[in-house]
């Protein structure tokens, strides 16, 4: 793929990685790309790399726009490696003793992640760096998503390149939202869900922050997939929405596990009983969906129902690998029940009930358990605990 010209002088360098489906432990449904931007005034800016194996890729698109030597600063927006694994390689073509400008805590983590005594350049919230005609200012976002992120806005332009934030896994010759369309959407959904759940406060007051400043964007550019420059604005209020996580829909996600089906009866009779209530409801069993895309599911949800079976006194794993994800994303607001079948002494019900009070979830009901295989009764039991849930998501 050549470079990309995304406004004048201006050039979109970064790579494709088109066939990865495992990005730190979550699924990606289309692979993913790697963005870094070229820009080119009196002075040449490149901002952020991409993976350590794609450095050349990365290097061969600079060349193709101007000499790799003639690059005056690198700065570098975040210190994950997807960002920063190209920085050995690139620092080694532009010159090692040039400018290397991050965050304060990016110049702390990068110095973990490299041993090379590169010339960091430290920078304070809102510092300016002049290019030419172009004026580029820094904000730090830390903790969206890691310490040391920060944001490179330039004036002139209206540009954002804003890191991990507004990202989605997307691989695609379509490099724009308006030559994409909507279908974007879905993956910046599964991309907030799994990366930026937990920091749901912060980016609330970040935004509420850039509202203050009245920065105007043309065009917010992110790290992954493709660039906002029809509307920006559409982004935005999409991860103030899910941030808010008001949770109006009427919407449950049923996530269980099981091993002769009889968790998976409870689960599809309690989601009789959700929808009889007019609740759109989701049964997904997690070793048929990937705990991302059930993440993904549970974000908009008002209530996430979890059944497993007893195994050795404990929880199926898969159930506690949920449940372990989960709690660490942080959801907000969510009604909560848990449900399985036993065979003799029954802890699953208990154990999941624990864990959703310990995320603040709302209990709906004390749990339903059944001893073996469901009859009748039983089935119409979970149709009644469905039917509860629902009242309660309707109340
Ligand atoms: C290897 C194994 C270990 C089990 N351990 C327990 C246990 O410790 N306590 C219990 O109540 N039931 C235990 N059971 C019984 C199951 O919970 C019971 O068969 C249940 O109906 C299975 O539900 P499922 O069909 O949804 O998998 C165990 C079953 C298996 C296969």
């Amino acid at each position: 793929m050549k470079p990309v010209e995304i406004a004048k002088g201006i050039y979109d360098v970064g790579v494709t990685d088109w066939n990865i489906r495992d990005f730190h432990g979550y699924s990606t449904h289309m692979g993913t790309s790697y963005n870094s931007f070229l820009i080119v005034d009196e002075k040449i800016a490149l901002i952020d790399t991409v993976k350590k194996e794609f450095a050349d890729q990365l290097l061969d698109k600079i060349s193709q726009i101007a000499d790799p030597k003639k690059i005056d600063y690198m700065i570098s927006n975040h210190t994950e490696m997807d960002h920063s694994g190209g920085l050995p390689r690139v620092m080694h073509r532009i010159g090692e003793d040039k400018p290397l400008l991050c965050s304060q805590m990016g110049e702390k983590n990068l110095s973990r992640h490299f041993p090379q005594k590169w010339n960091y350049h430290p920078l304070k919230n809102g510092e300016e760096l002049t290019l030419g005609s172009r004026t580029l200012t820094f904000l730090e976002t830390r903790m969206l998503h890691w310490p040391d992120s920060m944001f490179t806005y330039v004036k002139e332009d209206k540009i954002l390149f804003s890191s991990d934030a507004f990202g989605q896994h997307y691989a695609g010759y379509e490099k724009f939202d308006d030559v994409v369309g909507h279908v974007i959407m879905s993956h910046a959904k599964k991309y907030f869900a799994n990366i930026l759940l937990l920091y749901s406060p912060l980016i609330l007051k970040l935004v509420e922050k850039i509202t203050k400043m009245g920065l105007e964007f043309n065009m917010i550019c992110p790290d992954h997939g493709i660039l906002w420059r029809k509307d920006p604005g559409k982004i935005i209020n999409a991860y103030v929405e899910w941030s808010k996580q008001e949770n109006t829909r009427k919407k449950a996600v049923i996530v269980y596990d099981t091993m002769w089906h009889s968790t998976e009866t409870m689960a599809h009779a309690i989601a009789s009983g959700l929808a009889e209530e007019g609740v759109n409801v989701r049964p997904m069993k997690l070793r048929e969906w990937h705990r991302s895309d059930i993440m993904t599911e549970v974000l908009d949800a008002k209530a996430v129902i979890i059944g497993s079976p007893t195994l050795n006194n404990g929880l199926f794993p898969t159930v506690s690998d949920f449940l372990t994800y989960m709690k660490g994303l942080k959801p907000l607001n969510k009604i909560g029940a848990a449900f399985g079948s036993y065979g003799w002494s029954g802890e699953s019900v208990k154990l999941i009930n624990n864990e959703l009070e310990a995320m603040k979830f709302e209990m709906a009901d004390p749990g339903l358990k059944i001893q073996y295989v469901p009859d009748k009764a039983a089935v119409e039991k979970c149709t009644e605990l469905g039917k509860i849930i629902g009242k309660k998501i309707n109340g």
